[in-house]
């Protein structure tokens, strides 16, 4: 049981475990014991295997004393005080056998998963009461000497505690759990409820009769049962199923008899197969869909996560591919793109763009003296100070390649662009990097400036031979300067 240890039980645990055993003890008596004494299920067992299951074990000891206490004294108006000591030992022994026999099994004490409600039945209904109907036969017989034989009186106890805990303790841990949210109720739901009432009445009153070919038996209140699962989940399922064999267990306990006129012994082994067959069928039904969902949520969840992870690695690797790694300013690729949007644009507005190409001066001069780190550092330096200067929406500077740099800007007139052009070289000028091989004695750069109002259907490369052709007028003219 590798599930998180809930709290112990504390004060008002063990004062209502005695009180909800022994009103299970009368509910028992009030519904499911015929008058010769049959008993068709024997709810009280479930509580203390749901306190245990529950509270996976903790204070075990306490919760079982308090029950046992309140079993003997159930046991006390029908036994000898020997007898209900011996008896409810015989329930102790059964709960405390199914309940080691599922941590042996390591079930899961919430019975959410089929393979646990699997394991709970075999522990439970059929190994665990196997054994109190075993012993608690030998007890009748040998103290109290009952006609009945053995083997029928160890298959009443059987049958009785088994069901009992296989609709009570489910039903028990459901109603500890958090409540689930409940589905809307719509006019459908609230029809086929009150259709599945009336066919309850039907059935449990008719006696075993026919409408045509179709025998009116308990059996046709499966599909109500698996309405509850679908719709409602296990906790409302886990009461259905609960409510409709106490109510056939009461029927047949006050001389109906919902399965035709068949022997009293009989009728009550049919109830009990039919008892096991709606808890097995719906109650195993909700568990699965509950599976079902919850297994969906977490593919869900985990679709939701990747899908998450896989757009961020992807807008990282966008940015990634359009950044220059030297500079971290936009790369000539991502330069090519917003060139090509841009021009479009403009051809269609009739706007002027404006380009200005940077040429860094001297550079390989400055490698060849400084070192081709203290070089990468320098055009570092050049794009931080471009960047800086050059932050108007809609401008984008980019690395060209090499030392060289571009800028796409728009300016109201030839005048303007030179401007922005020749801000850009001055303040370079003015940063004064030091270079010993350039007649300037700093780091400069050489600029080139083109202005055009593209037309439809004309190339990008106007633009950029324009520049490049100021650019080489620049270098031509001496460096250090704009030229357009
Ligand atoms: N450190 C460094 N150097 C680079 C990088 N990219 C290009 N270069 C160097 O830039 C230099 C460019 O040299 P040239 O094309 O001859 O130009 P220049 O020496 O600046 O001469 P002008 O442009 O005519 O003034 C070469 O030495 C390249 O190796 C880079 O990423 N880092």
């Amino acid at each position: 049981m590798n599930f998180a240890v809930p709290e112990r039980p504390r004060g008002l645990v063990y004062a209502l475990l005695p009180l909800l055993h022994f009103a299970s003890v009368k509910l028992t008596f009030l519904c499911a014991v015929t008058p010769e004494n049959e008993v068709v299920v024997w709810l009280p067992n479930a509580v203390l295997l749901a306190a245990l299951l529950h509270f996976r074990g903790q204070r075990g000891v306490v919760m079982a004393a308090l029950t046992f206490c309140s079993d003997v004294t159930a046991n006390l108006g029908a036994f000898s005080w020997q007898e209900a000591v011996l008896l409810s030992g015989v329930n102790l022994a059964e709960v405390f056998v199914t309940y080691s026999l599922m941590r042996r099994a390591q079930t899961s004490p919430r019975l959410e998963r089929i393979q646990d409600f699997g394991k709970f039945i075999v522990a439970g209904p059929l190994a665990g009461a196997l054994m109190a109907g075993l012993m608690g036969a030998a007890v009748l017989k040998v103290m109290q000497g009952t006609a009945t034989p053995y083997l029928t009186l160890v298959r009443l106890w059987w049958f009785g505690d088994g069901l009992g805990l296989l609709i009570y303790t489910p039903l028990l841990l459901a109603f500890t759990q958090p409540a689930p949210t409940m589905p809307r109720l719509h006019r459908l739901d609230i029809a086929i409820l009150l259709l599945s009432l009336g066919l309850a009445v039907v059935v449990f009153t008719s006696r075993g009769g026919q409408i045509g070919e179709v025998s009116v038996t308990p059996t046709l209140l499966l599909p109500s049962t698996l309405f509850l699962a679908v719709r409602f989940g296990l906790r409302w399922t886990a009461l259905g199923v609960a409510l409709i064999s106490l109510l056939l267990a009461w029927v047949l306990s006050h001389g109906h008899q919902p399965f035709g006129a068949v022997d009293i012994h009989l009728e009550i082994v049919r109830a009990q197969e039919f008892i096991f067959t709606l808890c097995t069928i719906g109650i195993g039904f909700a568990i699965v869909l509950a599976q079902l969902t919850a297994h969906e949520r977490e593919l869900e969840h985990k679709v939701r996560e990747r899908t998450q992870a896989l757009e961020s690695s992807n807008t990282r690797l966008a940015t990634l591919s359009a950044t220059d790694g030297l500079t971290g300013i936009a790369n000539r690729r991502r330069f090519d793109e917003v060139l090509a949007g841009e021009w479009r644009r403009a051809a269609r507005s009739g706007q002027a763009l404006t380009l200005v190409m940077l040429d860094v001066d001297f550079f390989k001069a400055y490698n060849d003296h400084y070192g081709h780190l203290a070089g990468d550092d320098c055009l570092r330096r050049i794009a931080a100070l471009l960047s800086a200067q050059f932050r108007r929406t809609g401008d984008v500077l980019a690395r060209y390649g090499g030392e060289e740099f571009v800028l796409l800007t728009s300016a109201h007139d030839a005048a303007d662009a030179w401007l922005i052009a020749e801000t850009a070289r001055q303040s370079l000028q003015t940063m004064a990097l030091p270079h010993a091989m350039s007649p300037f004695g700093t780091v400069t750069a050489s600029l080139g400036v083109a202005m055009h109002v593209p037309v439809v259907g004309e190339s990008v490369d106007v633009l950029l031979r324009r520049a490049d052709q100021a650019l080489y007028q620049a270098k031509a003219q001496g460096r250090n300067r704009t030229s357009q």
